[in-house]
């Protein structure tokens, strides 16, 4: 059986679950629930803390988990194992901040203290952009409060709206260290019985909420033009009408841009124009 890991609480693992239910998969009803088999895919579930999985797909007793990217960084693996795929959720980025005016930018904290819960990462940042004898000072959540506790001078930490910061009265500085989401990992070069398959059905997911499909009719001179406009994955598909000056078009466009797409279809000339969800796809 494929073991696959799923964060167990926390900011990512209620959209990991969702996401491997939408890709057919049978996930825990109850949250104390550690395993999950799902026979009829033959995959088991594993229910871990999101920073633990990158330890446990890296030493090769998981096959497959969903972890964050910064998470993955921090655990330092990845000699063991890889990122295959971005997943689209727990978007954050991983800043700098400290009390307002204390610093403009990471250059001035050579010297001095950094509270973070990620200190694997921002050790390893700090040497990459050569800023020496930081004092990284490992916290293992709060860390908003470290500097007025005074037990670090400026804070390394996960930043999604910016709310925790701004309550705690502190301001970013510097370039985002890093920007993460959820992402895929697995081993290095190892491909176990599965793996393809439910790596295919997380990325029919992706496209699924990606893309929707667009339908309209257009005048036969104009298909060039409009096929221009609504390329789709590979080609659009298009059918004769009954008015042999005409077809119709059926294209997957990105769902973030459906109406400036109608807009310049309609400009075109086109008319009908449809779009409709996909529910599931396998490209
Ligand atoms: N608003 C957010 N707060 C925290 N983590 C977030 C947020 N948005 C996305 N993430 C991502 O979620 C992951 C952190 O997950 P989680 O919150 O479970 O970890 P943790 O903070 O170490 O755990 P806990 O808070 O339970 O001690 C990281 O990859 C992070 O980038
Ligand atoms: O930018 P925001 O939208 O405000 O979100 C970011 C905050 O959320 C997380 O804290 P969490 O609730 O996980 O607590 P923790 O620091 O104890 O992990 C993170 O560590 C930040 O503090
Ligand atoms: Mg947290």
């Amino acid at each position: 059986m494929l073991r696959v890991a799923v964060p167990n609480k926390g900011a990512l693992s209620e959209a990991a679950m969702a996401m491997l239910s939408e890709a057919g998969y049978v996930q825990r009803r109850d949250k104390r629930d550690l395993v999950m088999v799902d026979e009829e895919n033959g995959v088991e579930f594993f229910y871990l803390r999101p920073r633990d999985i990158a330890v446990y797909v890296g030493s090769g007793t998981l096959d497959i988990g969903i972890t964050g990217r910064d998470l993955f960084q921090d655990a330092r693996v990845d000699h063991g194992a890889e990122e295959i795929l971005g997943l689209g959720f727990g978007q954050s980025t991983f800043r700098l901040a400290a009390p307002q005016g204390s610093f403009s930018s990471a250059e001035e904290l050579a010297g001095r203290r950094v509270a973070t819960s990620y200190d694997g990462l921002l050790d390893h940042w700090f040497t990459s952009q050569g800023i020496e004898d930081v004092e990284v000072v490992h916290l293992d959540g709060a860390v908003e409060t470290a500097v007025r506790l005074d037990v670090a001078d400026a804070i390394a930490d996960v930043v999604e709206t910016g709310n925790t910061l701004k309550a705690a009265g502190m301001e970013m500085f510097g370039e985002p260290i890093m920007r993460s989401e959820a992402i895929l990992i697995s081993r290095h070069g190892e491909r176990p019985v599965g793996i393809d398959r439910l790596i295919r059905r997380i990325q029919g997911v992706l496209v699924a909420r990606r893309y929707v499909m667009m339908d309209y009719d257009i005048r036969r001179e104009l298909l060039d033009q409009a096929a221009a406009i609504t390329p789709g994955l590979e080609s659009p598909t298009v059918s004769p009408l009954a008015d042999e000056d005409w077809v119709a078009v059926r294209s997957m466009v990105p769902s973030g841009r459906t109406n400036q797409l109608m807009d310049e279809l309609y400009e075109l000339g086109a008319r009908a124009i449809l779009v409709s969800s996909i529910h599931a796809c396998r490209v």
